[in-house]
C-alpha cells in the first residue's frame, strides 16, 4: 500500500490517496498497524483521501487504536495540502468533506506549493448532551467532575469530536499522562474524549497539553485547540482571537462573531512517501 507520512505541527498520520490507492484490510484494522512507531511505520493514526459526491475530496480519519473519528484538525489541513500539490483539485479555496460536514479551507501556496492552511471549522456544538455528555447543560462550562478523587471543573465543547477542556497552572505530565486517560474512558463521557489542559498566558495567547482520545498525548490537536478557543470565551479566560502554542507548534483560532465559526490558521508538511507491506500474519 503506498501511503504518505504528513504532519500538521507534530500530529503526524500516515495518509492514503485512496482516489489511487486499495486499502488491503478494513482502516480500522491498518491504522494500529502502521501507526506503530517500532513494527509499523509510525504515527499518530491513519487518515485517508477518498472521493466525494459532495465536496472536492473526503477525509476519513483513525485514531491509533483503530477508532474512526468525525473530524480532525490538524489532519484536515495536510489533506488540503495533498489535495492541491498532487492535484486532485488544484484550488486554493478547497471544500473538504468530514464527519463535521463539508468545510472550507483556504491554502497559502509558497513556490507553487501549499504551505499555510486556513480552515473553518464549522460551528461549536455546545449542548452537553450533542457533545456527547452526560451533563444536561447547554452551555457545560466550569462543569465539576470527581476523577481519581481529585475534583476537577471542565469546559465541554464539540467540534464534530468531543473535548474536555480543563484550565491549570501548570499542564504537568501527571495531569496529561494519568488524569487525562482517566477522563477519556470516564462514565461522563459516552463516546469517550478528547482532553485538554491549559495554562493561559494571557487574554489572547495559552499553551496547551492534548491527550487525545485514541491516540494519547499528541504534540498537536486542531480540533482541541479551536474547542480550547471557544472554552476560553465561555469561561471569560481569553478574547475570541487567540495563538495557541502546542507541543509541536502555534495555531492562530479565531471563534468568529459574526458566523459562529471556528477559524483555525497553520501549517502542513509532507515528510516522506513510501510503500507499506501488510504482515503475513494479521494480531
Ligand atoms: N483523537 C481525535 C481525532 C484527532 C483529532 C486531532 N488530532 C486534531 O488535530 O483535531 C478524536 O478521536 O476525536
Amino acid at each position: 500500500m503506498r501511503f504518505t507520512k504528513m504532519h500538521g505541527i507534530g500530529n503526524d498520520y500516515v495518509y492514503v490517496n485512496c482516489f489511487a490507492e486499495q486499502l488491503p484490510a478494513a482502516p480500522e484494522t491498518i491504522a494500529p498497524l502502521v501507526s506503530d512507531r517500532h513494527f509499523g511505520i509510525g504515527g499518530d493514526g491513519l487518515i485517508l483521501i477518498t472521493p466525494s459526491e459532495v465536496a472536492d475530496a473526503r477525509m476519513r480519519m483513525f485514531n491509533a487504536d483503530g477508532s474512526e473519528s468525525e473530524m480532525c484538525g490538524n489532519g484536515l489541513r495536510c489533506v488540503a495540502k495533498y489535495v492541491f500539490d498532487h492535484d486532485i483539485a488544484k484550488k486554493e479555496t478547497l471544500k473538504l468533506e468530514t464527519g463535521a460536514g463539508v468545510l472550507t479551507v483556504q491554502i497559502e501556496t509558497e513556490n507553487g506549493l501549499a504551505r499555510q492552511v486556513r480552515v473553518n471549522m464549522g460551528q461549536p456544538i455546545l449542548e452537553g448532551k450533542k457533545i456527547p455528555t452526560i451533563f444536561d447543560s447547554n452551555p457545560v462550562v466550569n462543569q465539576k467532575i470527581e476523577i481519581a478523587g481529585q475534583s476537577f471543573d471542565v469546559t465541554c465543547v464539540s467540534m464534530g469530536n468531543p473535548h474536555c477542556v480543563i484550565f491549570v497552572e501548570k499542564a504537568t505530565d501527571e495531569l496529561v499522562l494519568k488524569i487525562g486517560p482517566q477522563i477519556e474512558r470516564s462514565t461522563y463521557f459516552p463516546s469517550r474524549v478528547n482532553v485538554e489542559f491549559v495554562e493561559v498566558v494571557s487574554p489572547n495567547e495559552v499553551r496547551q497539553r492534548t491527550w487525545e482520545r485514541g491516540s494519547g498525548e499528541t504534540l498537536a490537536c486542531g480540533t482541541g485547540a479551536s474547542a480550547v478557543c471557544v472554552a476560553g470565551v465561555l469561561t471569560g479566560r481569553t478574547k475570541r482571537k487567540i495563538l495557541n502554542h502546542l507541543l509541536g507548534g502555534d495555531l492562530q483560532l479565531e471563534w468568529n462573531e459574526a458566523d459562529n465559526c471556528v477559524y483555525k490558521t497553520g501549517g502542513a508538511t509532507e515528510v516522506f512517501t513510501g510503500e507499506w507491506m501488510l504482515p503475513a500474519l494479521l494480531p
